[in-house]
């Protein structure tokens, strides 16, 4: 679940009595910019972006090995391989997202967008699992009519998949419509005997762990169930002898951040969509809303003792030393004297005419000097580029790889604007900006 399966969320799941916990779909060519470190303090296997605070995943060596299924969103087997092979070695499965209706990963080719591609889905399973040494799955949507949809699953059954996750939903449903168990009761008693089948969809029907058992056995009986929001509103549910009261959950839960380094964002998004479902009593969830800092959630919660007495400033410094290790290996690639900065370019934040690059061509000509060449590399079996700008003598990058060529020059272009003095989003508004800049530049 996208900014709900943090470690800590996870490890509450399996406290409770999951038999495995998924991470959030983590999109490949993200995945593979990552380095792998071992985190000695918190004992977790932290995967982290050079250039950025939080780890994109973290896993517990020991609690999650054979747990945990990483989730990839994915349009492409052998890109999809190289993100699976950093994690590989810590995690119990990899699984591909194909049911996912998000415009993002619609348009990238990813998620429910590969259900109409049947050759890219067997392309992208073949390739794992002819390739890992551990288990592939993948989890889709109903398509538009049962005989479809086994089609489908007839052709994933042949790539040699553990198990399929259905969602009983096709791509145009959403979760308030009503789950198809019909459609994964005759998928169960007519799918090859080789795969697994676990049945998703079911949660808002349910209220406890019976229900879980009720849900697969229309579902077929399906071999598992799969757990989304039930699980988010109260993780609890997984308890064979019954749900607790959702402020212990929610106490459990901020412990388990505690003890893993588990940040503000992510503690204030989990808490939120536990009390978002809740006659909200003494306005309880605006006060969790106005919350700033740790200290003042772990108040809220009558637990501001163990905030303070958790050791605040070793986590601190363990961060420092992540950082300072990922800042000596961006160094390390920065050895031809490239600048080098985080930066993305976000489409949406520029008008059609005036993007970075077309911002750094305007200064250009204004100053009357060369344009900036760029040198546009592809690393070919991940299928990410990076680009080196070439201006006035001087190199300008970015320290993340990008999955196009032109996000990749933009990238770039950002970087050197920024350099130069120029904020590329103002000078989006025109022209009279960077003669400013200019002539401020002449002037210095
Ligand atoms: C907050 C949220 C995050 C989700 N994130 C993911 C995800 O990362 N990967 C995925 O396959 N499905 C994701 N889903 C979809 C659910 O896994 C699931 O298919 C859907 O909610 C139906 O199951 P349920 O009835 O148990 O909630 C998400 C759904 C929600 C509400």
């Amino acid at each position: 679940m996208v900014r709900i399966s943090s470690l800590p969320f996870r490890l509450l799941a399996l406290e409770y009595g999951a038999d495995i916990v998924f991470s959030e779909e983590l999109i490949d060519y993200r995945l593979i910019q990552c380095v792998r470190i071992e985190n000695d303090l918190l004992n977790t296997i932290d995967f982290v972006v050079p250039g950025e605070d939080r780890p994109m995943l973290q896993i517990h060596k020991n609690r999650e090995k054979d747990r945990l299924i990483v989730q990839l969103g994915t349009a492409d087997g052998q890109r999809a391989l190289n993100a699976a092979r950093l994690v590989e070695n810590d995690v119990a499965g990899i699984d591909i997202n194909m049911g996912c209706p998000k415009k993002f990963s619609i348009q990238g080719g990813m998620g429910s967008a590969l259900l109409d591609h049947p050759d890219k889905v067997k392309q992208i399973l073949e390739t794992l699992v002819n390739n890992l040494s551990i288990p592939v799955s993948c989890k889709i949507r109903c398509l538009p009519t049962i005989e479809a949809t086994l089609s489908l699953i007839r052709i994933i059954a042949t790539t040699g998949v553990h198990s399929i996750t259905i969602h009983g939903r096709t791509r145009d449903e959403r979760n308030n419509d009503q789950c198809r168990e019909t459609f994964i009761q005759t998928i169960v008693q007519q799918c090859p005997s080789n795969v697994v089948i676990i049945a998703n969809g079911g949660s808002t029907n349910m209220s406890s762990y019976s229900d879980i058992e009720k849900f697969r056995s229309r579902c077929g009986p399906a071999h598992g169930v799969m757990l989304c929001q039930a699980a988010m509103w109260n993780p609890s549910i997984f308890r064979s002898n019954g749900l607790l009261p959702l402020q212990d959950v929610a106490k459990r839960f901020l412990q388990i951040s505690l003890e893993y380094d588990n940040m503000l964002p992510n503690i204030k998004y989990v808490l939120q969509r536990m009390y978002g479902v809740l006659d909200n009593e003494d306005q309880f969830y605006e006060k969790m809303l106005s919350t700033e800092t740790e200290g003042q959630i772990y108040a809220l919660f009558n637990m501001k003792n163990e905030y303070e007495q958790s050791p605040i400033e070793e986590r601190q410094l363990w961060r420092d030393k992540v950082r300072n290790r990922l800042v000596n290996i961006s160094n390390k690639q920065s050895e031809n004297n490239i600048i080098e900065k985080s930066a993305k370019f976000i489409r949406s934040e520029y008008t059609s005419t005036m993007t970075p690059k077309s911002i750094l061509n305007a200064y250009c000509i204004q100053a009357h000097i060369d344009k900036p060449v760029y040198h546009t590399e592809e690393l070919k079996p991940q299928r990410i580029f990076r680009s080196v700008i070439d201006f006035k003598g001087q190199h300008y990058s970015t320290t993340t790889w990008e999955k196009s060529k032109q996000l990749a020059e933009q990238g770039s272009a950002i970087v050197c604007l920024q350099s130069i003095g120029i904020d590329p989003v103002r000078a989006k508004y025109g022209i009279n900006y960077i003669k400013a800049c200019l002539s401020t530049e002449n002037k210095l």
